[in-house]
């Protein structure tokens, strides 16, 4: 059953910000619709292509920037976002791209980017600003302390240097026969890492699906054109003491109309947002945090009995993830 994800018109008001909050501590997830100034259409269209114009080039040309330690780059079947349930890992490519420096990539460029880095930056930066938007509104409604911040709390805790990155995800066709429906997955079973991730989609290219914190089951996402999907991430829900939901999801091989049909391609970009990499997950200075009780951030210690930073938790997340197979920065 396709699951009714709240549509949130992004506005500078105090009624959006608890429309926001209500979507994160209910469902994780919730549709936003901005305005053109904020994620220009053409922008995202333009990222369509060269997302494609990547995924289409060469594998030779791909293979320059294979994934390293530091999670940016491109890799194919190699990700296994649920690797206690998975036989085999994600049938999926990607391209992580890391922060940049002073407009530059800090990481290789493929061939078929070489000539967009500076477009790629800006589309990076109207994400980070969008971000920042969002987690403004998540200030004003869990109401953070004044003396503390109040608003503006999370704007100097998500900066450089961080492990923010740009994915560009590619699910190509496979024949019908050439995967198990029932034991194979685009993407397993996960929730995000950071604080919160913008996820692009594509009409007719469906495939995300849900696991309702509440029932228990999976729902498929239905893509609304012209509209952005947010989700909340596992630190931005530690940070609130389990407040705010970082709702597990997948993507799923889409059933097929006609059995005779194989999936089709799907492509999405995911922007993950994520804080400083120091950040001490100390917990957010709000009332409505501090009511939840001794949970997440508001627990005395993190993992290994010191505070858990951003970093930290990102590195763990990886380690199982990838379980780990990628190349040193130095290309060792
Ligand atoms: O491709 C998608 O729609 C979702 C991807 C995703 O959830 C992820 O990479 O974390
Ligand atoms: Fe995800």
């Amino acid at each position: 059953m396709e699951l009714p994800v709240s549509v949130i018109s992004l506005e500078d008001t105090p009624q959006c910000a608890s429309s926001l909050l209500e979507a994160a501590k209910t469902l994780g997830f919730v549709y936003i619709t901005v305005q053109d100034s904020v994620m220009p259409a053409s922008r995202i269209d333009r990222m369509w292509e060269l997302s494609k114009q990547f995924f289409s080039s060469p594998s030779e040309q791909k293979e320059k920037c294979v994934i390293s330690k530091d999670n940016t780059g491109w890799m194919m079947r190699f990700e296994t976002l649920d690797p206690k349930n998975q036989r085999q890992p994600d049938f999926k490519e990607a391209f992580n791209l890391g922060e940049f420096k002073d407009g530059k990539a800090q990481q290789p460029l493929p061939a078929s980017f070489a000539d967009n880095e500076t477009e790629l930056n800006e589309f990076q930066d109207l994400c980070h600003d969008l971000c920042l938007k969002l987690l403004r509104l998540f200030a004003i409604a869990l109401n953070i302390d004044p003396a503390e911040g109040g608003a503006e709390w999370f704007t100097p805790r998500h900066c450089s240097p961080s492990g923010t990155t740009l994915r560009f995800l590619y699910y190509p066709t496979v024949a019908v026969g050439e995967y198990s429906p029932v034991l194979d997955i685009r993407a397993g079973a996960h929730s995000d890492y950071g604080s919160i991730t913008l996820l692009f989609q594509r009409p007719s290219e469906p495939g995300l699906e849900i696991h309702h914190p509440i029932t228990k089951s999976w729902h498929a996402v239905p893509v609304l054109p012209s509209a952005i999907l947010v989700n909340i991430g596992d630190l931005l829900s530690y940070w609130t003491a389990g407040l705010l939901q970082s709702t597990v999801h997948r993507v799923v091989f889409p059933e097929p109309t006609n059995p005779e049909d194989a999936p089709q391609d799907r492509y999405s970009i995911a922007y993950f947002c994520h804080p400083v990499n120091e950040t001490p997950l100390t917990p957010i200075p709000s009332e409505v945090v501090r009511s939840m009780g001794e949970r997440g951030a508001n627990a005395t210690s993190g993992s290994e009995g010191g505070v858990l930073t951003a970093e930290g938790h990102l590195k763990e997340k990886l380690r199982a993830t990838y379980g780990w197979k990628g190349r040193e920065k130095d290309g060792t």
